[in-house]
Order: C-alpha cells, then structure tokens, then sequence
C-alpha cells in the first residue's frame, strides 16, 4: 500500500530535513510509528497523504505514484484513497459535528452525499459516542469531544487508507480503547491499512507492527 525510497523534504527556514531511506506498509496492515517529537513524524504522514511533496525520492500509495501527480490529481488521490485524523483535528469552526463528518462530500471531488453515507456518519458518532453532540459546533466541544469528530470524518469515506496523528491524544485511557475499536473494526471491514503515529505506549502490542522513527530516518543535513 505505501512504498518510499529515499525520501527527502526539507523546510528550510526551520532548518529541518527529513530523510527516510525506505518504509514498506503491506494493504491491510496496522502500523503504529513512534519518536520524538519534532523529529518529522507528522510531515511524514503530509508525504504519504500528498498534501506535501518530496524534494526527492520515490513515493507509491495505493498505486499511485505521488511524485508524479499534479496539485489536481493528489486533491483527487486523497478525496478517494485516504482518511487523516489530524493531530490538531482541523475542523470547520462554522459547520457543526454533524456538518464536519460529513465534510469530504462538501468539497466534491465525485463524492456523492446520500441517504447511506448520512446514516453512516449517524453510525460513526453513535460508535465514538458523539450522537448527542451533533448539532454543537467545534469551539462548544471539548478536546475529546472534536477529535471523535476527527475521526469519524476521516472514516466516512471508507479509505483504503487512514493516516493517523496522535488520534487518541485527548481522550481517556477508557475512551482511547473504545475508539482504536472502532477505528480497527472499520479498517477490518473495508480491508483498509492504518499508519497511526502515537506517543503512547500502551496502545501499541494493538498494532501489527511498530516502527521506531529513528530506523527510518537516516540522519538530517541542516539545510540552514
Ligand atoms: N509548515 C511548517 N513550516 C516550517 N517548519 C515546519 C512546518 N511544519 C513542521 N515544521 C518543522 O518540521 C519539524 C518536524 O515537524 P513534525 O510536525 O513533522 O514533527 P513530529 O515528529 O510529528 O512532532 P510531534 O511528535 O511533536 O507532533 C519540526 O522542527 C517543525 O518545527
């Protein structure tokens, strides 16, 4: 499902280089990544959703060579491959839970919104135990409460892939365990992989396999 070789992206005001010599994720697969922080776990996870661009190396998801596609075509590659609950959930302040679920089909992109993906979104809330926050707006949520949001929005297309970061951060070891549930059993349905970066260690003997980030990242030039 992933496969890169000798990645490199660099943001050179900060003086960070990324180098990652080869990462391998099979279809189906749960992988949980680790480090620490500022290390470029998340600009990994922007590499292999396409919302950046290597300045160097081979990048293959899901079949699509993503060194190769236009803006365009990696808007259109995430709309139909790819579910990001992102670390700092990126909701839309003026839609409300509900309206954010099903934010994906709002951008077009040849999502279709009908009667099965609203009683799919009704679905995901009752599953995260958000159904009775649906009409709240984001800023009349708690953390926890947006990053359930999060991920139902990154479930309802049924990706082929789910990018995760730190999606369980804001939420209560008991919370935590209910939601990997559902973000696993969904995966297992749809036969989707999920790369989910994490700093937290008691969740891990849940994946299939950890990568420690060190492994992967040769070490950075600085670019400054
Ligand atoms: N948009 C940006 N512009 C410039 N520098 C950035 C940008 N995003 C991230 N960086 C820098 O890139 C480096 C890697 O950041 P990244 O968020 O990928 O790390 P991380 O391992 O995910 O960290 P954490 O575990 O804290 O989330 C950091 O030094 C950060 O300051």
């Amino acid at each position: 499902m992933i496969h890169a070789r000798d990645l490199t992206f660099a943001y050179p005001r900060a003086g960070f280089a990324l180098n990652v010599s080869a990462l391998d994720v099979a279809k189906g697969e749960r992988v949980g990544i680790i480090g620490p922080s500022g290390t470029g776990k998340t600009t990994l996870l922007n590499l292999v959703a396409g919302l950046a661009q290597p300045d160097t190396g081979a990048l293959k998801v899901a079949d699509h060579d993503l060194t190769a596609l236009d803006d365009g075509g990696r808007r259109r590659f995430r709309a139909a491959q790819i579910g990001f609950i992102f670390q700092t959930f990126a909701l839309v302040d003026y839609l409300n839970a509900f309206e954010n679920i099903l934010y994906p089909y709002r951008v077009g992109l040849g999502l279709t919104l009908d009667r099965d993906v609203r009683n799919r979104a009704q679905a995901l809330a009752e599953a995260c135990g958000i159904a009775h926050r649906l009409k709240s707006h984001p800023n009349a949520l708690s953390g926890g409460e947006q990053q359930r949001v999060a991920i139902c929005r990154a479930l309802i297309t049924q990706p082929g892939l789910i990018l995760a970061d730190e999606a369980t951060g804001n939420l209560d070891p008991e919370t935590k365990e209910v939601i990997l549930d559902v973000l696993f059993a969904r995966a297992a349905e749809q036969g989707a992989t999920v790369l989910a970066v994490t700093h937290d260690h008691d969740l891990l003997p849940r994946f299939d396999r950890v990568i420690d980030f060190a492994t992967l990242r040769q070490p950075a030039e600085q670019t400054s």
